[in-house]
């Protein structure tokens, strides 16, 4: 299982060291929220602090992007240094013109689904994306209860990726954590994103070793 820590439960104050000690703690990609306040009812950051924060590793940034209008962001987020950008499947932008933005500029493309949204959402985009992202809890904040009734509908998108033999991955994000990793890798995800769950722990290091082994 390859592990993304969620840098929502970093201290901001010092963001680029959290993300460097992500790194040096074992963390294959580094997940960033962009939360609008409009998409969700939360504020984070944007492009410009991305950027300022680029520097401190050589990992794959991992952008989830919680607002309205992600298109008119796509640039941004790509000069600031995105490897990989998902957007929602519920926000207001044309779906087929994101992809196609992300894609012209290099990155790795995926669709978010919100906890009430259906599987089959998915399904016409799947053979243009590199990557699914199934929310386990609501977007808009770190620190909640897993949903472990979200793992048929990976099971489902899954299902669907293998039948038509795609090579897109299924990231599951919200509440992962030692109690909720193995139904996680069981449904079949193969990148989970960790908040809590690893800046909580004592030893961040050992905390994204044993979800990793999963
Ligand atoms: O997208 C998110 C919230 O909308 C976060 O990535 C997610 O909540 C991670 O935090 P935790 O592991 O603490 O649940
Ligand atoms: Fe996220």
């Amino acid at each position: 299982m390859l592990i993304a820590p969620s840098l929502l439960s970093c201290d901001f104050s010092k963001m680029g060291e959290e993300i460097a000690r992500m790194d040096k703690a074992g963390a294959d990609w580094m997940h960033l929220d962009v939360m609008d306040g409009h998409f969700v009812p939360n504020l984070t950051f944007g492009a410009p602090i991305m950027k300022w924060v680029r520097p401190f590793s050589d990992k794959p940034f991992d952008v989830h992007l919680m607002i309205s209008d992600p298109l008119r962001y796509i640039d941004d987020f790509a000069d600031a240094g995105a490897d990989i950008i998902t957007f929602h499947i519920e926000s207001d932008s044309d779906i087929d013109k994101t992809i196609d933005k992300i894609k012209s500029r290099g990155i790795k493309a995926g669709l978010v689904l919100k906890p009430k949204t259906p599987a089959e959402a998915v399904f016409p985009y799947l053979d243009r994306l590199d990557l699914v992202l199934v929310m386990t809890v609501e977007p808009g904040f770190g620190g909640q209860s897993f949903m472990a009734d979200m793992m048929p509908k990976v099971e489902a998108i899954k299902a669907e990726i293998n039948r038509r033999g795609l090579n897109v991955l299924i990231e599951a994000d919200g509440g992962i954590g030692d109690a909720t990793i193995a139904e996680v890798a069981r449904a079949g995800v193969d990148v989970s994103v960790a908040g809590t769950a690893v800046f909580k722990a004592e030893n961040p290091s050992q905390a994204i070793k044993r979800l990793a082994a999963y």
